[in-house]
């Protein structure tokens, strides 16, 4: 067999793929950038970007929908200006992420805030920037939106986020709108918050919104949960209660392996033939996707250092662990792991790919068929979401470096951190 035809297929984004042997990220060699750049090494593909975020585009077409990117799927200001640019609002989740908004110029005409956890030193925060919309998860918060709202002289606009009890078919760390999850308000005490945040001074109901979890790959659960908001909004409209606009959250899935990823187009078609026929029609639509518009517009590139074969199995030690991408073993979670430069001249073997992290649960992937040798360079796939943003600096490891490729350039869109850094916010007694 010849080495072209054994290379394999990277999942999600064809703006990652193999040219002479070679694994390239939009044209620019990954093995390259690696030995430029050192690892662990997140990459990112601004045309990848740029592509996810026209398939949602297209399943607008000419309807009213806002793309709020939830952002905390990946916050690099880089990634954040390059959606601010194509014209996307965002679903921020703390003061920090509305001030990296503000930062790459986005329009807080386009932030909705969500999160169940305000302080009001953060309401007053977006309230003064003019932020669209707050997704509001609870009675208390609510009495406090308004009191801090009318101190300042003006009227908090509200979504109330209602938990409609659906299940997402997603794993259970990552569904949301369950009614055993700290989120939202339960369906049927939704009129009631309704009344009660139309009463308050400082409150302008102005949606209703919902987010029932993550990495969802069926479009049935969307739409029940959808269907539920439209029954709430005949109760609401009978109380006299109009909102503007209806946010379904994000959740869309992306391919980490063999999964079909949900277009949005798909979905989106259904859900404008659901509120057409039952007369919501004129109401604006507000998504919130985060995983897939980054998800697979992202490596984290690691080296091989060790390989170590055991009665038991093989370890390839990399030198990227779970404090770079916490994913697969926060929530087992698989990712694709290619070898940038796969070798014709080495038998593969079944490895489990670890980090250097003390903790046996420190691992990237398991029993992945990989012909490697020590220094050899792997991508770990489908990294673009939930990976820097999660990274942390447990075993004083400093954070990866972040690289943008453009055409056929690249850009260092985060420097990787010094040990000297994480020692300037510590001091000892004396
Ligand atoms: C309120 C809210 N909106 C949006 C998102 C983004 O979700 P996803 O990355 O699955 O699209 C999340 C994360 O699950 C969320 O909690
Ligand atoms: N961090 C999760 C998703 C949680 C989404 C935020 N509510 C993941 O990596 O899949």
């Amino acid at each position: 067999m010849s080495l072209s035809a054994s290379l394999p297929v990277p999942v999600g984004s064809p703006h990652f793929a193999y040219r002479d042997g070679i694994l390239h990220a939009e044209g620019v060699s990954v093995a390259q950038l690696a030995d430029r750049l050192g690892t662990p090494l997140y990459i990112y593909s601004r045309a990848a970007l740029h592509a996810a975020y026209d398939a949602y585009r297209q399943g607008i077409g000419e309807r009213d929908v806002l793309v709020c990117y939830g952002m905390k799927a990946n916050s690099n200001l880089a990634v954040l200006r390059e959606f601010a640019r194509m014209g996307s609002g965002f679903d921020i989740v703390s003061a920090g992420e509305l001030q990296r908004v503000l930062a790459v110029g986005g329009d807080p005409g386009k932030v909705v805030f969500s999160g169940v956890g305000k302080q009001a030193a953060e309401m007053r925060l977006a309230l003064e920037a003019g932020v669209k919309c707050f997704n509001v998860e609870s009675v208390a918060e609510l009495h406090r939106l308004s009191s801090v709202a009318h101190a300042m002289g003006k009227r908090a606009p509200v979504s109330l986020r209602v938990n409609p009890d659906v299940d997402p078919k997603t794993h259970p760390y990552i569904s949301t709108g369950l009614k055993e999850n700290k989120f939202g308000i339960a369906i049927e005490e939704a009129p009631a918050a309704y009344r009660t945040a139309a009463s308050l001074p400082g409150i302008q109901v102005v949606g209703v919104d919902c987010h029932i979890g993550s990495q969802i790959t069926e479009t049935a659960p969307f739409l029940d949960a959808l269907d539920k908001l439209l029954d709430l909004l005949d109760v609401l409209a009978a109380d006299g209660i109009r909102v503007e606009h209806l946010d379904l959250g994000g959740g869309l899935g992306i391919r980490y392996s063999d999964e079909t990823a949900l277009a949005p187009k798909t979905l989106l078609s259904r859900v404008f033939e659901r509120i057409d026929a039952r007369g919501y029609g004129s109401r604006q639509i507000v998504l919130e996707p985060g995983r897939s518009l980054v998800g697979n517009a992202g490596l984290l590139v690691t080296r091989v250092e060790y390989l170590k074969p055991t009665d038991a199995k093989n370890f390839l030690i990399v030198d990227a662990a779970m404090n770079d991408l916490i994913r697969p073993t926060l929530y087992e979670a698989y990712h694709g792991v290619l070898a940038v430069r796969p070798r014709a001249d080495e038998a593969a073997a079944l490895y489990d790919v670890v980090g250097p992290v003390c903790e046996s649960g420190d691992w990237l992937a398991k029993d992945r068929s990989l012909a490697v040798r020590e220094g050899d360079y792997l991508a770990i796939e489908s990294a673009g979401a939930y990976g820097m943003v999660m990274a942390s600096n447990y075993n004083t490891r400093p954070r990866a470096a972040e690289v943008m490729v453009d055409g056929g350039s690249y850009h260092v869109v985060r420097a990787r951190e010094t040990v000297e850094q994480l020692f300037a916010l510590e001091s000892t007694l004396g």
